[in-house]
Protein backbone atom coordinates (compact mmCIF):
# COMPACT_ATOMS: atom_id res chain seq x y z
CA UNK A 1 0.00 0.00 0.00
CA UNK A 2 1.03 3.78 -0.89
CA UNK A 3 -0.18 6.35 1.90
CA UNK A 4 0.08 9.99 0.56
CA UNK A 5 -0.90 12.58 2.61
CA UNK A 6 -0.99 15.98 2.15
CA UNK A 7 -1.20 18.97 5.05
CA UNK A 8 0.11 22.75 5.80
CA UNK A 9 1.16 21.15 8.88
CA UNK A 10 3.10 17.97 7.65
CA UNK A 11 4.81 17.52 11.39
CA UNK A 12 1.31 16.58 12.76
CA UNK A 13 2.02 13.37 10.69
CA UNK A 14 5.59 12.45 12.17
CA UNK A 15 3.88 9.63 14.21
CA UNK A 16 3.12 7.68 11.04
CA UNK A 17 6.96 6.77 11.73
CA UNK A 18 6.72 5.76 15.09
CA UNK A 19 5.87 1.78 16.11
CA UNK A 20 4.71 -0.91 14.05
CA UNK A 21 3.57 1.15 11.10
CA UNK A 22 6.95 3.00 11.30
CA UNK A 23 8.33 -0.17 10.99
CA UNK A 24 6.35 -0.92 8.04
CA UNK A 25 7.24 1.87 6.14
CA UNK A 26 10.87 1.93 7.10
CA UNK A 27 11.25 -1.84 5.45
CA UNK A 28 9.03 -0.94 2.89
CA UNK A 29 5.99 -2.81 3.09
CA UNK A 30 4.37 0.57 3.27
CA UNK A 31 5.34 3.62 0.83
CA UNK A 32 4.59 6.77 3.22
CA UNK A 33 4.90 10.20 1.29
CA UNK A 34 4.19 13.18 3.16
CA UNK A 35 3.90 16.35 1.06
CA UNK A 36 3.25 20.11 2.66
CA UNK A 37 0.79 21.65 0.78
CA UNK A 38 2.56 25.17 0.09
CA UNK A 39 4.79 23.59 -2.00
CA UNK A 40 1.82 23.96 -4.62
CA UNK A 41 0.70 27.68 -3.70
CA UNK A 42 1.47 30.25 -6.15
CA UNK A 43 1.85 33.79 -4.49
CA UNK A 44 5.16 34.90 -2.47
CA UNK A 45 2.94 34.43 0.32
CA UNK A 46 2.36 31.10 -0.31
CA UNK A 47 -1.59 31.47 0.80
CA UNK A 48 -3.57 28.40 0.91
CA UNK A 49 -6.94 30.29 2.03
CA UNK A 50 -9.21 32.83 1.27
CA UNK A 51 -12.11 34.68 2.45
CA UNK A 52 -15.52 32.59 2.34
CA UNK A 53 -18.17 33.36 -1.00
CA UNK A 54 -21.37 33.95 1.06
CA UNK A 55 -19.68 35.68 4.08
CA UNK A 56 -19.05 34.13 7.28
CA UNK A 57 -16.29 33.48 9.99
CA UNK A 58 -12.98 31.71 8.89
CA UNK A 59 -11.15 30.87 6.42
CA UNK A 60 -11.96 28.66 3.24
CA UNK A 61 -8.44 26.28 1.65
CA UNK A 62 -8.34 27.20 -1.95
CA UNK A 63 -9.29 25.41 -4.42
CA UNK A 64 -6.40 26.44 -7.33
CA UNK A 65 -3.53 25.16 -4.91
CA UNK A 66 -5.42 21.78 -3.66
CA UNK A 67 -6.58 21.13 -6.99
CA UNK A 68 -2.85 21.53 -8.69
CA UNK A 69 -1.23 19.38 -5.33
CA UNK A 70 -4.06 16.29 -6.17
CA UNK A 71 -3.35 16.16 -9.55
CA UNK A 72 0.35 15.46 -8.51
CA UNK A 73 0.15 13.33 -5.50
CA UNK A 74 -3.51 11.31 -6.76
CA UNK A 75 -3.16 9.62 -10.62
CA UNK A 76 -6.01 7.51 -11.74
CA UNK A 77 -6.33 4.72 -9.63
CA UNK A 78 -5.71 6.39 -5.93
CA UNK A 79 -8.49 7.01 -3.47
CA UNK A 80 -8.74 10.87 -1.85
CA UNK A 81 -9.38 10.45 1.69
CA UNK A 82 -11.36 14.02 2.69
CA UNK A 83 -11.23 14.30 6.99
CA UNK A 84 -14.24 16.62 7.08
CA UNK A 85 -17.05 16.79 9.72
CA UNK A 86 -19.34 16.75 7.47
CA UNK A 87 -18.18 13.35 5.97
CA UNK A 88 -19.57 9.96 6.61
CA UNK A 89 -18.71 8.35 9.04
CA UNK A 90 -15.45 6.37 9.52
CA UNK A 91 -16.23 2.63 10.47
CA UNK A 92 -14.39 -0.47 11.06
CA UNK A 93 -15.93 -1.76 8.07
CA UNK A 94 -14.96 1.52 6.13
CA UNK A 95 -11.43 0.61 7.26
CA UNK A 96 -11.31 -3.65 5.79
CA UNK A 97 -12.77 -1.44 2.60
CA UNK A 98 -9.77 0.92 2.34
CA UNK A 99 -7.21 -1.74 3.30
CA UNK A 100 -7.67 -3.74 0.35
CA UNK A 101 -6.51 -0.26 -2.04
CA UNK A 102 -3.32 0.27 -3.22
CA UNK A 103 -3.01 3.79 -2.97
CA UNK A 104 -4.61 6.29 -0.76
CA UNK A 105 -4.06 10.75 -0.34
CA UNK A 106 -5.35 11.91 2.15
CA UNK A 107 -6.05 15.51 1.94
CA UNK A 108 -5.89 17.38 5.46
CA UNK A 109 -7.51 20.71 5.42
CA UNK A 110 -7.68 23.03 8.06
CA UNK A 111 -9.45 26.87 8.93
CA UNK A 112 -13.28 26.37 7.51
CA UNK A 113 -12.45 23.34 4.88
CA UNK A 114 -11.60 22.91 1.09
CA UNK A 115 -13.61 25.02 -1.14
CA UNK A 116 -15.63 22.13 -2.06
CA UNK A 117 -14.96 21.86 -5.95
CA UNK A 118 -11.38 20.23 -4.56
CA UNK A 119 -13.45 17.18 -4.00
CA UNK A 120 -15.97 17.76 -7.17
CA UNK A 121 -13.32 18.14 -9.67
CA UNK A 122 -11.11 15.36 -8.26
CA UNK A 123 -13.79 12.77 -8.51
CA UNK A 124 -14.01 13.58 -12.31
CA UNK A 125 -10.74 11.13 -12.32
CA UNK A 126 -10.15 9.73 -9.07
CA UNK A 127 -12.57 7.98 -5.82
CA UNK A 128 -13.03 10.38 -3.40
CA UNK A 129 -14.10 9.73 0.30
CA UNK A 130 -15.11 12.20 2.59
CA UNK A 131 -15.03 10.39 6.06
CA UNK A 132 -15.29 11.56 9.35
CA UNK A 133 -14.09 10.00 12.27
CA UNK A 134 -16.86 11.14 14.94
CA UNK A 135 -19.35 13.39 15.85
CA UNK A 136 -16.96 16.33 17.88
CA UNK A 137 -15.02 19.21 16.09
CA UNK A 138 -11.41 19.02 15.42
CA UNK A 139 -8.90 21.95 14.35
CA UNK A 140 -7.76 20.15 11.00
CA UNK A 141 -8.12 16.86 9.41
CA UNK A 142 -4.72 15.81 10.24
CA UNK A 143 -6.01 14.20 13.68
CA UNK A 144 -8.56 12.36 11.61
CA UNK A 145 -5.84 10.99 9.04
CA UNK A 146 -3.82 9.56 11.60
CA UNK A 147 -6.52 7.54 12.89
CA UNK A 148 -7.88 6.39 9.65
CA UNK A 149 -4.44 5.34 8.67
CA UNK A 150 -3.79 3.80 11.91
CA UNK A 151 -7.15 1.89 11.61
CA UNK A 152 -6.46 0.45 8.09
CA UNK A 153 -2.93 -0.11 7.97
CA UNK A 154 -3.02 -2.39 11.16
CA UNK A 155 -5.82 -4.58 9.25
CA UNK A 156 -2.24 -4.99 6.36
CA UNK A 157 -0.68 -8.71 6.70
CA UNK A 158 2.52 -8.14 7.94
CA UNK A 159 2.04 -4.80 10.00
CA UNK A 160 0.35 -5.56 13.44
CA UNK A 161 2.28 -7.35 15.67
CA UNK A 162 -0.92 -9.91 16.79
CA UNK A 163 -2.96 -10.58 13.45
CA UNK A 164 -5.28 -12.08 15.67
CA UNK A 165 -6.13 -9.37 17.55
CA UNK A 166 -7.48 -7.98 14.11
CA UNK A 167 -10.52 -10.33 14.80
CA UNK A 168 -11.07 -10.26 18.16
CA UNK A 169 -11.10 -6.77 19.29
CA UNK A 170 -14.38 -4.99 19.17
CA UNK A 171 -15.83 -4.25 15.88
CA UNK A 172 -13.25 -6.77 14.90
CA UNK A 173 -14.52 -9.38 12.57
CA UNK A 174 -14.44 -12.07 15.45
CA UNK A 175 -17.27 -10.21 17.21
CA UNK A 176 -19.21 -7.82 14.84
CA UNK A 177 -20.62 -5.20 17.22
CA UNK A 178 -19.51 -6.58 20.15
CA UNK A 179 -17.42 -4.47 22.66
CA UNK A 180 -14.51 -5.90 24.33
CA UNK A 181 -13.89 -8.22 27.26
CA UNK A 182 -11.61 -6.91 29.75
CA UNK A 183 -8.50 -7.58 29.72
CA UNK A 184 -5.71 -8.96 32.90
CA UNK A 185 -2.13 -10.27 33.22
CA UNK A 186 0.39 -10.61 36.34
CA UNK A 187 0.19 -10.07 38.96
CA UNK A 188 -3.25 -12.42 40.01
CA UNK A 189 -3.79 -9.40 42.94
CA UNK A 190 -3.29 -5.71 42.55
CA UNK A 191 -3.98 -3.40 45.28
CA UNK A 192 -6.48 -5.71 46.56
CA UNK A 193 -8.26 -6.41 43.31
CA UNK A 194 -8.07 -10.07 41.90
CA UNK A 195 -8.18 -11.46 38.78
CA UNK A 196 -11.24 -13.00 37.62
CA UNK A 197 -11.20 -16.69 38.44
CA UNK A 198 -12.35 -18.34 35.51
CA UNK A 199 -9.62 -16.71 33.94
CA UNK A 200 -7.54 -18.89 36.06
CA UNK A 201 -9.31 -22.08 35.77
CA UNK A 202 -7.90 -23.25 32.38
CA UNK A 203 -11.30 -24.44 31.38
CA UNK A 204 -11.16 -23.04 27.78
CA UNK A 205 -15.06 -23.20 27.35
CA UNK A 206 -15.61 -21.32 30.50
CA UNK A 207 -12.70 -18.50 29.72
CA UNK A 208 -14.49 -18.40 26.11
CA UNK A 209 -18.32 -18.29 27.69
CA UNK A 210 -17.19 -15.28 30.41
CA UNK A 211 -15.37 -13.27 27.28
CA UNK A 212 -18.82 -13.46 25.41
CA UNK A 213 -20.54 -12.87 28.40
CA UNK A 214 -18.53 -10.27 29.37
CA UNK A 215 -18.60 -8.58 25.68
CA UNK A 216 -22.31 -8.68 25.54
CA UNK A 217 -22.65 -7.42 29.20
CA UNK A 218 -20.41 -4.03 28.31
CA UNK A 219 -22.13 -3.71 24.75
CA UNK A 220 -25.67 -3.68 26.69
CA UNK A 221 -24.55 -1.06 28.90
CA UNK A 222 -22.18 1.39 27.60
CA UNK A 223 -23.30 1.01 23.75
CA UNK A 224 -27.23 -0.24 23.75
CA UNK A 225 -27.39 1.24 19.99
CA UNK A 226 -25.12 -1.52 18.80
CA UNK A 227 -27.30 -4.36 20.92
CA UNK A 228 -29.85 -3.06 18.58
CA UNK A 229 -28.04 -3.83 15.48
CA UNK A 230 -26.86 -7.75 17.02
CA UNK A 231 -28.21 -10.40 15.05
CA UNK A 232 -31.29 -11.92 17.25
CA UNK A 233 -28.88 -14.78 18.50
CA UNK A 234 -26.61 -12.36 19.87
CA UNK A 235 -29.30 -10.42 21.00
CA UNK A 236 -30.90 -13.39 23.41
CA UNK A 237 -27.53 -13.62 24.58
CA UNK A 238 -27.53 -10.49 25.17
CA UNK A 239 -30.42 -10.33 27.45
CA UNK A 240 -29.56 -12.99 29.44
CA UNK A 241 -26.17 -11.13 30.24
CA UNK A 242 -27.73 -7.91 32.05
N1 LIG B 1 -12.83 13.87 10.11
C1 LIG B 1 -13.07 14.73 10.83
C2 LIG B 1 -13.38 15.72 11.78
C3 LIG B 1 -14.14 15.43 12.92
N2 LIG B 1 -14.70 14.23 13.26
N3 LIG B 1 -14.23 16.54 13.65
N4 LIG B 1 -13.58 17.53 13.00
C4 LIG B 1 -13.06 17.05 11.85
C5 LIG B 1 -12.35 17.92 10.89
C6 LIG B 1 -11.83 17.38 9.71
C7 LIG B 1 -11.29 18.22 8.76
C8 LIG B 1 -11.26 19.59 9.01
C9 LIG B 1 -10.85 20.71 8.26
CL1 LIG B 1 -10.32 20.63 6.65
C10 LIG B 1 -11.05 21.86 8.99
N5 LIG B 1 -11.58 21.48 10.18
C11 LIG B 1 -11.97 22.41 11.23
C12 LIG B 1 -13.45 22.67 11.16
C13 LIG B 1 -14.12 22.95 12.30
C14 LIG B 1 -15.47 23.22 12.24
C15 LIG B 1 -16.13 23.21 11.05
N6 LIG B 1 -15.47 22.90 9.94
C16 LIG B 1 -14.14 22.63 10.00
C17 LIG B 1 -11.73 20.11 10.21
C18 LIG B 1 -12.27 19.28 11.18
Amino acid sequence: MRLDVVSIFPEYLAPLRQSLLGRAVADGRIQLEVHDLRRWATDRHRSVDDTPYGGGAGMVMRPDVWAAALDDVAPAGATVVVPTPAGHPFSQATAADLARREHLVFACGRYEGLDQRVVLDAARRVEVLELSIGDYVLAGGEVAALVVIEAVTRLLPGVLGNPESAVTDSFGEGSPGLLEHPAYTRPVEFRGLAVPPVLLSGNHAAIARWRRDESLRRTARRRPDLVARLDPATLDAADRAV
